[in-house]
């Protein structure tokens, strides 16, 4: 199986990509996200793994429209608990240590730790195992990285201050993605959806009470611009149904209710 990860060896993506599919992977190391659904086109990964939200940071806005624009499948998802650590070359102390580099997200989640550190400038990068990589192979001195303790033990770097994220329990869910047709699965019990309704009061309400009326639970609504119309929004759901027949009925009825409605994936909904 060919996966293909936002980041390299290291990053969270690669946990979620072992503990998802298990060793025995091909991994695809990508750099950003807005190149992952090329990967699909040109057959180099048949699936991939995207962060879409950390229960610090909110949510990666950008990969819905990535997973909307594209046409991508989700197929799956995986709740990952994040554990943050600052990481520095052999020897290094915090009063050394002038730049953390990191992805955005986890700088996001890790804000508070450095208030008590305004020596330090945070800086935005790629990947945070990539950070930790290059600290190793440059040597660099006064450069610190925030990554994963797999990233430490990869990139033989020491951690001088593990567990630095904002709140303990920090989460991110990830999608798993593939451009493949959907087919009906029996274990599915979790479907995301895009819908657009019209700009009259209650249009919102309606959808939200049939789900309720068909006895499915959303567990999240996040709301998108339609970029071409101004101060229009698109509306990305995702719900869990007990039965098939429950979701299909509301769906039918959602239906003769919105402007356009788009099933994004159906899937197993993951254990946390
Ligand atoms: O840089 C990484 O290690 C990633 O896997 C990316 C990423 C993200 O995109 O949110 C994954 C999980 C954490 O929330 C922080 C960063």
């Amino acid at each position: 199986m060919r996966v293909a990860i936002q980041g390299i060896k290291g990053s969270f993506h690669h946990i979620v990509a072992e503990q998802y599919f298990g060793k025995n992977i091909d991994l695809v190391e990508c750099l950003s996200f807005s190149e992952m659904p090329l990967l699909l086109t040109d057959d180099k990964a048949e699936v991939l793994i995207m962060a879409i939200e950390n229960s610090i940071a909110g949510a990666i806005l950008p990969n819905y429209a990535l997973i909307d624009n594209n046409n991508l499948n989700i197929c799956g998802e995986f709740h990952l608990p994040i554990h943050h650590n600052l990481m520095v070359f052999n020897g290094q102390k915090i009063e050394d240590i002038k730049e953390v580099y990191s992805h955005p997200m986890a700088l996001l989640q890790c804000h508070k730790f450095f208030k008590d550190y305004p020596h330090i400038k945070l800086i935005e990068d790629t990947d945070t195992a990539n950070v930790a990589k290059r600290i190793q192979e440059n040597k660099l001195l006064g450069v610190g990285a925030i990554a994963s303790s797999l990233a430490a033990e990869t990139y033989n770097l020491t951690i001088i201050a593990p567990e630095i994220q904002t709140i303990k329990d920090n989460s991110t869910r990830f999608f798993i993605l593939s451009n493949e047709e959907r087919k009906q699965s029996l274990s599915a019990n979790k479907v995301s959806i895009k819908f657009v309704v019209g700009h009259d009061a209650g249009s919102l309400a309606e959808v939200l009470s049939i789900l309720a009326k068909h006895n499915l639970n959303m567990s999240k609504i996040q709301s998108m611009p339609v970029i071409e119309t101004p101060w229009k929004y698109a509306f990305f759901a995702d719900f869990i149904f007990n039965s098939y027949a429950d979701y299909y009925d509301a769906l039918e009825e959602i239906k003769e209710k919105v402007e356009t409605i788009k099933v994004l994936g159906e899937y197993t909904k993951s254990k946390r």
